[in-house]
């Protein structure tokens, strides 16, 4: 679909690259000639992501970095820029978890807010002082969620940090763009993943996410893998500011999470039992 040489010369650090969609979008930028920095909290699962794509001879780093903590994304930001500056940063590291939003502690707010919204702005502040005392262009690639159209009822923090990771998307995109800073973002639908799966689709929902989709199938990793290519690259150099929806048609029918009105107070508290005892 794409040139060989898309993203030759592109050093891109992915957030949650080590597993899930980041992964996937790692193994096609690396394919397309891009070196590669990935950060999360779980050095393993890092490691044998990059192994398996420095099997196939592409340049990838690893760098073992908790998003929710300013300080450690400085030291990482100032690990890579100490060898060459970042082209690239994707912000796709986050957390969620269905639940009863009433029944929320402060601190399971704060789980999901941290990562998604408060990770992406460190991260992009970090990378974005750096492109401008550099006088380095720069591209931003954020990976949100069509719950910034529909919101979601019982995931409202992670709908509140995507919506609001979506307005730095926007505002940063005017302020940093006479900087040759982009600022662009996906909204995919489902795209089943072990973690996504593992935090959505518990036992008692739809055993078929396809079901809920216009176009009837779920989303492959290798067609997030592939806009996300074009919106990095080049070929994408005159759009900034966007979201674009990947989701076979999904948000037009609704959030995605009706069936849980549907759910007794008995199976949430069941759902949060089983989940004490995981
Ligand atoms: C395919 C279809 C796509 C369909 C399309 C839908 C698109 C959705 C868009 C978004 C998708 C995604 O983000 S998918 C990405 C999913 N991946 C992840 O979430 C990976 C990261 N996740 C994690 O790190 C963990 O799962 C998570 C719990 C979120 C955070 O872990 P921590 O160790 O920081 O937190 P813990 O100490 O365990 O818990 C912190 C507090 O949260 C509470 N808590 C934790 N889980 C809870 C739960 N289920 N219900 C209530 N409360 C919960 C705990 O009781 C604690 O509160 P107290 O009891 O008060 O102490
Ligand atoms: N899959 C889907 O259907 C959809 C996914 N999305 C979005 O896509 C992105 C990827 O999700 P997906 O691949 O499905 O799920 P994963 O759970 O595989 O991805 C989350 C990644 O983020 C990392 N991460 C989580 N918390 C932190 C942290 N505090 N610091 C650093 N890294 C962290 C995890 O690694 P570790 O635990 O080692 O830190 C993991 O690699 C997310 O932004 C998600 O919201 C949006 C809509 C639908």
């Amino acid at each position: 679909m794409f040139e060989a040489g898309l993203l030759a010369n592109r050093r891109i650090l992915i957030t949650g690259g080590g597993s899930g969609l980041g992964a996937a979008m790692a193994a096609r930028f690396a394919e397309l000639g891009a070196s590669l920095v990935l950060c999360g909290r779980r050095a393993e699962v890092l490691q044998e992501t990059a192994e398996q794509l420095r099997s196939h001879g592409s340049q990838v780093d690893t760098i073992v970095c908790d998003v929710r903590d300013p300080q450690a994304v400085e030291a990482m930001l100032d690990e890579i820029w100490r060898v060459a500056p970042l082209d690239v940063l994707v912000n796709n590291a986050a957390a969620t978890f269905i639940a009863q939003t009433e029944r929320l502690s402060a601190r399971a707010a704060d789980a999901i807010l941290a990562p998604t919204l408060h990770g992406a702005m460190y991260c992009t502040l970090g990378a974005g002082r750096r492109w401008i005392d550099g006088e380095h262009a720069g591209v931003v690639l954020s990976i949100l969620s069509t719950s910034t159209i529909t919101g979601r009822a019982f995931t409202v923090p992670s709908a509140m940090a995507k919506s609001a990771v979506l307005a730095m998307t926007k505002s940063l995109a005017v302020e940093w763009g006479p900087k040759q800073i982009r600022l662009v973002a996906i909204a995919p639908g489902a795209f089943p993943t072990a973690g996504a799966t593992a935090q959505l689709r518990p036992d008692g929902r739809s055993a078929d996410p396809a079901d809920r989709v216009p176009l009837g199938r779920v989303g492959r990793h290798d067609e997030l893998a592939n806009l996300a290519s074009f919106l990095i690259s080049d070929q994408a150099g005159y759009i900034t500011g966007e979201m674009v929806v990947q989701d076979g048609g999904t948000h037009l029918r609704g959030s995605g999470a009706e069936d849980l009105l549907r759910w007794s107070d008995q199976q949430w508290s069941a759902h949060r039992a089983g989940r004490a005892k995981s």
